[in-house]
């Protein structure tokens, strides 16, 4: 393998791994697999690049550090010549961490410094500028982030909210660099390297800048950012003549099909709005759920009592629901409730025969993923065709394999659900 990547959360790993399989025109992708954890086994010896989605993003700090750096070893065990740390494009992290203390590790074992920090993802609206992201037209702190329930982010000054988790040194290249073109950020990275400065948070507001930001970078051996930083990556190893890059398959099968939505964001909550109205949706009572009341087997029985259709169970809620649940039972509390139920909602229709999932949110699909890792026997996740940006159709084993669509709370058209079922399989 030439790149590695180490993922925070699922739903980011296969935005990634969608990217690096994808590539740019003319040069393509590398022939790419996420696996659910790190593997116990070696990799597959024809990949070109793999992606360890962890579940890291809200873990205690040192469990996702000790996580991050078993994942690095595996990979440079593998052969990788350059880590990605991906974490997503809203930077969802907390005071404490993790990204500051998971890039931290990483750039100490891998002796890098001037680690280019870079959440950017325009094709979504994210954009850096002066340090500061943006959602489209707004600062990352007015753009709904800031109800996040477990990672609010009321500071859209990336460098300062970096600055809070790690003791290190946190530098700035400009966009005005950027768009210098790619010496001009060279030299400004071996400047701040020079200096010691462990970050460099780098501007871009286009995909020409990650292409820029990509070039000059093709050495480094750790980056960290989000999907977006990856898109001039494959062509450096390609253009090498190190990688030959692989076409994706395309995947759909007939079977049984469900939708699990997790996540509490303003385009899930509109996908499930929409969803509803013509199809069959089960709301989750969450204080039934915690008095145990709601169980997977509700869920389950909701679900085949609509095979046939397109059927839904959400959780999803507004921020004032999803505060007052938080307030009566306890963030942590909720969160490792729902993720239980969600993740043996999943195992149990596995067992029934479902092969087609979505999911919607990245903890909600951490869980649903490791559940069904687990039944299929944990193997590599192979990358389908993208269904809508940062998010491919995953193929989970060779046997019957469950495919899957992990989706960020925050992606996709209105219509996403509908979209990812077509794209599986026409069958019902
Ligand atoms: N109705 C609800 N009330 C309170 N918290 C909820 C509710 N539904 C979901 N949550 C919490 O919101 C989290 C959403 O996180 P996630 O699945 O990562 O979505 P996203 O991709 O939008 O970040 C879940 O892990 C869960 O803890
Ligand atoms: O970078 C992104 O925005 C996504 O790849 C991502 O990490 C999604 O996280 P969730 O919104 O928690 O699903």
């Amino acid at each position: 393998m030439l790149i590695g990547v180490i993922a925070d959360d699922f739903t980011g790993a296969s935005d990634i791994a969608n990217t690096l399989a994808k590539g740019i025109a003319p040069e393509g992708g590398l022939a790419t697999a996420q696996f659910p954890g790190t593997p116990s086994q070696p990799a597959p010896a024809h990949l070109e690049a793999g992606v360890i989605s962890l579940k890291s993003r809200t873990a205690p700090t040192q469990t996702a550090v000790a996580d991050s750096l078993a994942a690095l070893n595996w990979l440079l065990d593998q052969g990788c010549q350059q880590i990605i740390f991906k974490y997503c494009s809203t930077f969802d992290s907390t005071p404490e961490g993790n990204i500051g203390p998971v890039g931290e590790a990483l750039a100490l074992a891998l002796n890098a410094r001037a680690v280019v920090v870079c959440p950017a993802f325009p094709t979504v609206g994210r954009t850096l500028y002066q340090g500061h992201l943006f959602v489209f037209d707004k600062l990352l702190s007015e753009s709904g982030m800031e109800h996040h329930p477990l990672t609010p982010m009321t500071d859209p000054d990336i460098r300062r909210v970096l600055g809070r988790q790690t003791q290190q040194g946190v530098g700035h290249v400009a966009q005005t660099v950027v768009s210098a073109g790619v010496q001009s950020v060279a030299s400004a990275l071996a400047a701040q390297a020079e200096g010691g400065t462990m970050f460099a948070v780098v501007d871009a507001t286009s995909d020409q800048d990650l292409l820029t930001i990509g070039e000059a970078i093709a050495d480094a051996p750790l980056i960290t950012g989000g999907s977006g930083i990856a898109l001039g990556l494959p062509r450096n190893f390609i253009r090498k003549g190190l990688a030959k890059g692989a076409e994706t398959d395309l995947i759909a099968q007939p079977g049984p099909q469900a939708i699990l939505a997790g996540s509490c964001s303003g385009a899930t909550r509109g996908q499930v709005e929409l969803h509803a109205k013509t199809q069959p949706s089960y709301a989750i009572d969450v204080p039934k759920v915690m008095a145990g009341d709601v169980t997977a087997q509700s869920l389950v029985g909701f679900i085949q009592s609509h095979q046939g259709e397109a059927p839904l169970v959400y959780s999803s809620g507004a921020p004032e629901m999803v505060r007052a649940i938080q307030k009566e039972f306890g963030r942590e509390q909720v969160a490792s409730r729902l993720d239980a139920l969600f993740a043996e909602t999943a195992r149990l229709l596995v067992g029934l025969g479902y092969r087609k999932i979505v999911v919607a949110g990245g903890e909600t699909s951490g869980a649903v993923a490791q559940a069904v890792a687990e039944a299929k026997g944990s193997p590599a996740m192979q990358i389908g065709p993208e269904i809508d940006p940062g998010v491919p159709v995953l193929s989970l084993g060779s046997a019957e394999p469950v495919l899957l669509a992990l989706k960020s709370g925050n992606f996709g058209a209105p219509d996403f659900f509908a979209k990812a079922l077509t794209i599986m399989g026409a069958g019902k």
